[in-house]
Order: C-alpha cells, then structure tokens, then sequence
C-alpha cells in the first residue's frame, strides 16, 4: 500500500443545526488507491466528498491532505492546497459556449499567475499538453468545437481531462456517470481508472451502482446515514452487507435528530 495522502479524522457536518449529514467519519486514503463511496440517497456521499476539498466547510474534525490541515485553511493558501486536488462533477460544469480544448486549459487557472490567468494567456506546453490528453481520450476531433456541442459522455471525458491537467494529488469524482447511459458510463469509468493507474493517482469516486464499484474500485466505503459502515475489497462485498448498506437510512438521521430536538428541548426549559 502506498503512503497516506489524505487522513480524515471524526469528520461531522450538520446542516441549519439539524440535519447530521456526516455523524463522526474516520478513515485515511493512500496513494494510488481508486476508492469508490457506495451509499443510499442522502447518506452523505457528496457532502463527504466536497468537505475533502472544502467546497462544504465540516461543522467538526480534521482533513489532513499531504500532510497539511485542510479545516483550517482559507483564502489563497486554500486555493493552492486546493489546485492539488481535482474534481470531476455529475453535470460536467463545463463552460457550454467556450470550446473543448479552452474548457481543458481551465484546469491550469489555479497553477498560473493572476494576470495570465485573467488574460487566458496559456503557456505552449500546457496548450500542447492538453491537446495530448484529449486524443487520448478519444476528443482529438471535438478540440475547437464549443463544449455544449458534445454529448454527455464527451462533455465527462472533458472533465476527466480538465482535473488531469491540474496535475493533482488527488481526484474528486462526485456521481460522474449518473447522468450517463451504460455505454458512456462505461466509457467514462475506464478513461477515469485508466488515467488515474498510469498516473499513480489516488481517486475518490462517489457512485449510485454498485456493479461499476465492484468493477473498478481497489477499495469500497460504505455510507450510511453519515457513517462509514463497510470499508473493505470489492471481492468481500456480500450480497448481505450492500442490503444492510442501502436499508434503513432514514430511521437512524431521525433517531439522532429526535435527540437532538429533545436536547434542544431541555435547553430551552433550563434556560
Ligand atoms: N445544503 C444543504 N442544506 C441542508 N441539508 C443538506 C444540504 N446538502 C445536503 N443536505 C442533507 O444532508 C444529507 C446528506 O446529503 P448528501 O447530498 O451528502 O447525500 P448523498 O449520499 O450524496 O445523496 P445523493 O446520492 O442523493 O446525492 C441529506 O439528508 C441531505 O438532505
């Protein structure tokens, strides 16, 4: 196993001081690992994911990604920790009117002085490197064309390659085949595994299906309601522990809710 690059420790987030999305989360990622987070709706997959790169700021605990406290960051050393880290969206969040290479070039905006930035002014190498990563994905013929020409499966390979040229430690990938039919998702996973291997990346990916986590995934996490609840190989994944893993969510977010309204309750009565 490689070494750790990410280690989260007692994560909580709780949303309007009621909703307990994320209840006390312990788990540490490594290098080259290709993880995915299996979990009922609303188990807190993408709240988990977003805190990691603090697109949500968690209520408690502590993100530590190479070897630098996330939680505690803010403003431009945030943006630089950030810039290490990419993310791959359900809904590709491309700029619809921009063209396809211009839209991979973006992935470079963290990593380039405020003034080139702000001028789109791109160095050769990055514009040669992005041209070299969408043939490989299959896009050399779809560059110039404007982004929201391309179908879904396209547009997530345009996504996939944007976060490449971040050149990250670490991949997001918050539900990036839900909006795809089979063959695309397909698509779409073996470009995310395939460019990730050959890198050495470490990849977090957050799926409905459980047959693409079985398929591609070194290690599978469990959620549910807010809890790491399996945490193991794909091959020990029983038919069991998914059952136990998709049923009865809502009991266990009502049941802390309902103690924490009756805490709230004797709060009050004392004040
Ligand atoms: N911005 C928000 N404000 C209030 N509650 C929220 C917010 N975002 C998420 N939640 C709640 O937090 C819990 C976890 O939601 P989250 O979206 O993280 O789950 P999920 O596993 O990603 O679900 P899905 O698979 O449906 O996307 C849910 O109860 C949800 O309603």
């Amino acid at each position: 196993m490689g070494k750790p690059i990410l280690e989260i420790k007692n994560l909580e987030k709780v949303y309007n001081e009621t909703t307990h999305a994320l209840q006390g989360m312990n788990v540490s990622f490594h290098e080259g690992e290709f993880v995915v987070i299996i979990g009922p709706s609303g188990a807190g997959k993408s709240t988990f994911i977003r805190c990691i790169n603090r697109m949500i700021d968690p209520s408690q605990g502590e993100i530590v990604f190479d070897g630098i406290h996330m939680e505690k960051m803010r403003g431009k050393s945030l943006r630089k920790q950030r810039s290490m880290i990419g993310m791959i969206f359900q809904h590709y969040n491309l700029i619809g009117r921009t063209n396809v290479i211009k839209n991979v070039l973006h992935g470079r905006l963290g990593h380039m002085s405020l003034m080139n930035s702000l001028c789109g002014r791109f160095s050769k190498e990055d514009i040669q490197e992005a041209a070299t990563l969408l043939k490989q994905v299959g896009l050399d013929e779809q560059m110039y064309k404007r982004a929201d020409e391309l179908s879904g499966g396209q547009m997530q390979r345009v996504g996939i390659c944007r976060a490449i040229i971040q050149h990250p430690k670490l991949l997001l990938a918050d539900e990036p085949i839900a909006s795809l039919d089979p063959h695309s998702a397909n698509k779409v996973m073996d470009t995310l595994y395939k460019m990730t291997c050959e890198r050495g990346l470490t990849c977090i990916v957050n799926l409905h299906q459980v047959d693409f986590a079985k398929k591609y995934a070194t290690r599978i996490i469990g959620i549910k309601a807010g809890r790491i609840v399996y945490d193991g190989t794909p091959n020990d994944l029983t038919d069991e522990m998914i059952q136990n893993i998709y049923q009865g969510k809502e009991e266990q977010i009502v049941l802390k809710q309902s103690h924490q309204s009756v805490f709230l309750k004797e709060g009050m009565a004392n004040g």
